[in-house]
Order: structure tokens, then C-alpha cells, then sequence
């Protein structure tokens, strides 16, 4: 007698998995490895940037008050007394009737609190001496980059959980990290089962496949920020199985295994998470495709049982373990990032669950509209390749027709979404 299974709601899936944190751990590395890692700490400014009053410009640092009365007809003459580059100090004090040549990013000397361009000014030398004739007046706070006007001391800049971009790498070298705290990447252990499966270097036999999940997986860990560990693929035997589950999970934070989940002769994950006295939070979620989508908790380890069916594979990656890898990073943004688009096509097709379809996102000049892309079908592969999207389309419906504003779920936007589980209504008009 087949086992009866009973399919939960995919919110309260993805809740219950969410119930469960893996440990964090902190690491520091050099600021040239910190690329696409996550920030382990809040960065909060130590000094003021910039750090003194600069001249954003390439001119002569001046007394406003002096150029007052300037005028195309009646200029007034500055002495030059010195000159500046970035990087030097102007260590003499500037008098009425004085300036100082001063490029950009030259600390304002003292004295001075306005700057005028170069090429504003007329240039002539008399005995010696420099002089500058300047046509127009100047106001105090005249072309100065202030000292704290990018940040101020003590301002808070980015919080634990950021996504280390390279706009982020420009504020830490700013402050001074040479070394970075990130999250330490949960370690995440990929298995493929199947008797069918033969190694990507293989040729094709008859009732064989290459095995396409394992890699898929692996890439997908990775893109999540996991670091992904590969333990192989298996042959459809409950031993074999087992053991290699065993031995995995001394490695690693999370386990992954594709195929063999469903109720099937050959179908072992079900009986090793029960040899293994595993906590199953689930074993059915009521989605299409990934309906047999599996996740079982052992202590602070997860363990899941991802579909063996490409995109089904795919799906359930994506909406149950992204979030975890996420979550372990500190990410306060950990699901895929939702959105609305128009719905390119009819989609007939009926489903009393809840429908993911790997669908292409393009933008209509400013508007955004949806197409399936592939065949719509669990066992696909190919449709994964061109989709950028999975549209959501709750199930319970007769269908849908095209124009209809749906829910997506974006496939390569980093930052992702808080909870995308709200506010998923069939349709709109
Ligand atoms: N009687 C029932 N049969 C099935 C049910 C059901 O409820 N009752 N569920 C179906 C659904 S839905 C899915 S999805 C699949 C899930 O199957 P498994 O997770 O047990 O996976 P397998 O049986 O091992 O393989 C399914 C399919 O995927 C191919 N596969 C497996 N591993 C890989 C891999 N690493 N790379 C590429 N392709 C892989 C495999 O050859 C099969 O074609 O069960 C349905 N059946
Ligand atoms: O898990 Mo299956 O993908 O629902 O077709
Ligand atoms: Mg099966």
C-alpha cells in the first residue's frame, strides 16, 4: 500500500523550514576575497568623509570676502603665495589679498574657504611674484567638498546580512578594512541517486541519462552564497544510500539529495530519514512541480530530498533552501524577489496546486510581461536554461488568460524579497 501523503500549503512550508536556523559563524578575510560574501558585522563610520575640507576642483583657494567687489570691468588681483597637490598640507597662513594654487583634493588651507577654478582666473607674474585677477565675486563655502558632507563620524553604513558589491568594497577599504568579517559560508552536500544516472564524462547508453541535477545543484549553492560540497551520485540501493548520507552529514551543515523521494520501489530518501530518526517537517507540498519536495531536520542539521525531476529539482531549491543559505549569511532579504508582470500568454492548464513555471521576464518599454519558457513539465530540463523567472500562479483556478497581471519570483536578482508568501491572489484584472 502506498504511503498517503498530505500536501501543505507552500507558505507554510517555506515557514517551517525558516523555523530552522544553521549555526553562523563569523571568518575575517582580505578585503580582495570579500567579493559576493556577506557582511558579518554592522559598519558604522570611525571619522568623518572626507576627513578634512577638500577642494573638488583644480584653481586657487581664496579670503571670499576679498573678491566682494569683483567685477568684468574692475577684477581683483590675488598674490599667489604657494601652491598645493593632493596629498600636501599648505602649512602657511593666508592673508587678505592672497591665494593659493590648489588642485583637486588638496586639504583648504586654513585661512581660506572658498575655491576658484582655474580657468576662471587670468594668470600673470609681476617681479617674481605670481598673480591671479579674478572678474566675478566668490561666496564663503565657495566650491569646498566639506569634511563629514559624504558621512559623518559615527553614522551607521551598512548592516550585517549586506552583500558585499563593489560599492560595498569602497566603503571598507574607506574605513580601513584590510580584513572583512563575513558569515562563514554554510557548508551545503550535494548526492544524486539514481540507477539511471551516468557521470556527465560518460557517453549515452540505453535507459540512461547524464546527471544534470548534481551540477545544477552544486551552481545553485554557490549563486546562494552556500559552499557547496559534491559527494557523488548512487545507485538506487537502500545501504549504499544510506551510509553515504551517513557519512555526508559528518561534513556539512546542510544536506542536499536529488531523486529517490517519491513512492517508488527504488525511492530509498523516505526510509533513510526514518532510519536516521530524522524530524520530516514535510514530505509533500502542494506545488507543481516539487510537490514531493522533502525536508527533514536532524539536530542543527537540515537534510532535504529535492525532487529527482530537473525542474522540480530546481523549483525546490529555490524556494526552501536559497532561503536557508541565506538566512545562515545573515541576509535579512533571503526568498526570491517577487514582482508583477503581465501574463504574455493563455495558460489553460488547471491545477488544484499551487504552479511555478519557469518563464522568461522581458520588459515592454517600461512594463514588464511574462512567457513560459519550454516545456511545462516536471522531468523538463531545457526550459531552466532560458528562464529568469517562475511565475505563480496559485492553484485552484480554471486556468489563465494572457493579460492578467501575475505574481513572478525572480530568478537572478540578488537582493531578493523579506516574505514573497503574501498577497498571492489568483489574478488580477
Ligand atoms: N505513483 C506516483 N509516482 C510519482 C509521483 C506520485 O506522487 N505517485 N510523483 C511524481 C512526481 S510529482 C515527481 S516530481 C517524481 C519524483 O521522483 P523522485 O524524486 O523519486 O525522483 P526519481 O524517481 O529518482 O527520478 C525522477 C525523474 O528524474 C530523473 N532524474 C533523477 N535524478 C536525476 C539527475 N541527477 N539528473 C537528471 N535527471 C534525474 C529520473 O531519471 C526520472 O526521470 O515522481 C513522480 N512519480
Ligand atoms: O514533484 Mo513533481 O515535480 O510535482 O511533478
Ligand atoms: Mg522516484
Amino acid at each position: 500500500m502506498v504511503e498517503k501523503r498530505t500536501p501543505l500549503p507552500v507558505a507554510d512550508a517555506v515557514h517551517k523550514v525558516m523555523k530552522h536556523q544553521t549555526s553562523i559563524d563569523t571568518e575575517w578575510i582580505p578585503i580582495e576575497e570579500a567579493s559576493e560574501r556577506f557582511l558579518a558585522e554592522d559598519i558604522v563610520a570611525d571619522h568623518d568623509v572626507p576627513p578634512f575640507n577638500k577642494s573638488p576642483y583644480d584653481g586657487f583657494a581664496i579670503i571670499a570676502d576679498n573678491t566682494t567687489n569683483a567685477s568684468r570691468e574692475h577684477p581683483i588681483t590675488l598674490e599667489v603665495i604657494g601652491e598645493i597637490g593632493a596629498g600636501s598640507v599648505f602649512e602657511n597662513n593666508v592673508g587678505n589679498g592672497q591665494a593659493v594654487r590648489i588642485m583637486t583634493g588638496a586639504k583648504i588651507p586654513e585661512d581660506c574657504d572658498a575655491v576658484v577654478m582655474l580657468e576662471l582666473v587670468q594668470e600673470h607674474t609681476d617681479n617674481g611674484k605670481n598673480f591671479i585677477e579674478i572678474k566675478r565675486p566668490f561666496k564663503q563655502h565657495d566650491n569646498i567638498s566639506f569634511q563629514g558632507e559624504d558621512t559623518e563620524k559615527g553614522t551607521s553604513l551598512v548592516s550585517k546580512g549586506t552583500y558585499i558589491h563593489p560599492g560595498v568594497t569602497a566603503l571598507l577599504a574607506t574605513f580601513g578594512y584590510a580584513q572583512v568579517p563575513v558569515a562563514k559560508k554554510p557548508v551545503v552536500g550535494v548526492i544524486a541517486t539514481g540507477s539511471e544516472l551516468l557521470d556527465i564524462k560518460e557517453p549515452l547508453q540505453p535507459g540512461k541519462i547524464r546527471n544534470s541535477n548534481a551540477y545544477m545543484i552544486l551552481a545553485q549553492v554557490q549563486k546562494a552564497g552556500g559552499e557547496a560540497k559534491y559527494f557523488g551520485t548512487l545507485s538506487d540501493d537502500f545501504d549504499t544510500c544510506l551510509q553515504a548520507v551517513k557519512d555526508a552529514l559528518s561534513e556539512v551543515d546542510i544536506l542536499l539529495t536529488t531523486g529517490g523521494v517519491s513512492v517508488g520501489d527504488y525511492d530509498y530518501i523516505p526510509a533513510i530519514l526514518k532510519n536516521l530518526k530524522a524530524d520530516v517537517l514535510f514530505n509533500k507540498v502542494a506545488m507543481r512541480p516539487g510537490s514531493v519536495t522533502t525536508v527533514a531536520s536532524l539536530e542543527d542539521q537540515m537534510i532535504y530530498g529535492l525532487s529527482g525531476n530537473p525542474s522540480a529539482c530546481y523549483v525546490g531549491f529555490e524556494l526552501f533552501v536559497r532561503p536557508i543559505i541565506q538566512n545562515a549569511l545573515h541576509s535579512s532579504t533571503p526568498h526570491l524577489r517577487k514582482s508583477k508582470a503581465r501574463l504574455g500568454v493563455d495558460f489553460p492548464k488547471p491545477n488544484p496546486f499551487m504552479r511555478f513555471v519557469r518563464a522568461k521576464l522581458v520588459d515592454e518599454g517600461g512594463s514588464a510581461a511574462v512567457f513560459p519558457a519550454g516545456l511545462d513539465k516536471s522531468g523538463s530540463v531545457t526550459s531552466l536554461s532560458d528562464a529568469n523567472a517562475l511565475i505563480v500562479l496559485p492553484g485552484g483556478t480554471r486556468g489563465y488568460q494572457q493579460d492578467m497581471i501575475v505574481d513572478v519570483l525572480l530568478l537572478n536578482e540578488g537582493e531578493g524579497s523579506e516574505w514573497p508568501w503574501e498577497n498571492i491572489v489568483p489574478y488580477y484584472k
